[in-house]
């Protein structure tokens, strides 16, 4: 499989109304750094599976190096089931950028680039291989992904992810009516969140994860799930973050949301950040990457392009200079 034949689960079309549009872009007016990221590297380890399978998809696999028992511990655990091979996926490979409050980021790449892994990374649910993360505030995903329960209801859920995210009691009862209405799950709320689709699941993390005003607000397609009532409101509600000064952290597929949310855009493919600029800039480079791509595949032509790094700025010229090159 070449490169050409990777996924690209791409949705090139606008998302919103072409009257949210006016204007381009979100402009940021930006503040301090609220969070740096420094030649981050995130490595998976993956016991059993076929990791050539993987790599030829464009994943970075390898073998792991798994200490060889001693022949003492061999004798001993004979007759035991064998774990198979263990291998390594190295995911994030070298990303270094700085985010300052007030900005919009988008994250792209097609599929099994890296995005979800990154957010993840910065939310501190994966340690990373090597490299740093610091934050100034506290991503508003952290608790609520951590703590949610599939066997418990709605209600309960509402109340454990508020709690997780700094609410009071009595805070998190004041907001209940908002979030069950921003979510619109109605009496679902009352059901375990096992029962719901993966849109109403979605829904209501992202709901609850905005009922606190984050410092990082970090959403993983949770728009994607939503019909256009829900999208308008979620794009008031980033807005309201950015307003607080806050910084919103958006993965997407469709570039639309992307264009209409975003003030800047990392494009990360294969682990790497190939791109970091104002929105318009790298949205249309990724597209033309797109493009290329799907022309690939329609042709059958062998040997893909990868897509060239380019110079890396924060959409605005500010702390160009603080930013240091992504590494491999
Ligand atoms: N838990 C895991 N264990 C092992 N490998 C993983 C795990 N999660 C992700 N990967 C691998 O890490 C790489 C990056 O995956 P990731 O989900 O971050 O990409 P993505 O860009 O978010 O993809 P998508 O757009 O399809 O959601 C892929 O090669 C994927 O197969």
């Amino acid at each position: 499989m070449t490169e050409s034949d990777l996924h690209l689960d791409v949705d090139l079309d606008a998302d919103f109304e072409p009257e949210d549009l006016v204007g381009a872009s979100p402009v940021a007016t930006l503040g301090d750094p609220v969070l740096v990221v420094d030649d981050l590297h995130i490595v998976y380890r993956v016991f059993g599976g076929n990791a050539n399978a993987a790599a030829r998809s464009g994943a970075h696999v390898r073998d792991a190096e798994v200490k060889k028992p001693s022949l003492f511990k061999r004798v001993l655990s004979s007759g035991s089931q064998h774990v198979g091979a263990v291998s390594e996926v190295h995911a994030v490979r070298g990303i270094s950028f700085v985010a300052y409050h007030g900005e919009a980021i988008g994250i792209v790449g097609i599929n099994g680039s890296g995005k979800s892994t990154l957010l993840r990374a910065i939310t501190g649910l994966i340690p990373p291989a090597s490299g740093s993360v610091y934050t100034a505030g506290e991503p508003a995903l952290l608790g609520v992904n951590a703590a949610l329960m599939p066997q418990l209801t709605g209600e309960r859920n509402i109340m454990i992810g508020g709690l997780a995210l700094g609410l009071t009691p009595k805070e998190v009862e004041e907001r209940f009516d908002e979030v069950v209405e921003f979510a619109d799950i109605g009496d679902f709320v009352y059901m375990p969140m096992k029962t719901y689709s993966s849109g109403m699941g979605a829904r209501l993390r992202f709901a609850i994860s905005s009922a606190a005003t984050p410092d990082i607000l970090m959403i993983d397609e949770a728009l994607a799930t939503g019909d256009a009532a829900f999208k308008a409101r979620s794009r008031a509600r980033i807005e309201e973050v950015r307003n607080n000064a806050g910084t919103v952290f958006l993965v997407s597929h469709s570039i639309g949301t992307i264009e209409a949310l975003c003030t800047r855009v990392l494009w990360v493919h294969q682990g790497e950040l190939v791109m970091d600029g104002p929105t318009m800039e790298v949205a249309e480079a990724y597209k033309a990457f797109v493009h290329e791509h799907r022309k690939a595949n329609t042709s059958a032509r062998a040997g893909g392009v990868g897509p060239r790094r380019r110079r890396r700025g924060n959409g605005s010229g500010k702390g160009d200079d603080k930013q240091t090159a992504a590494s491999s």
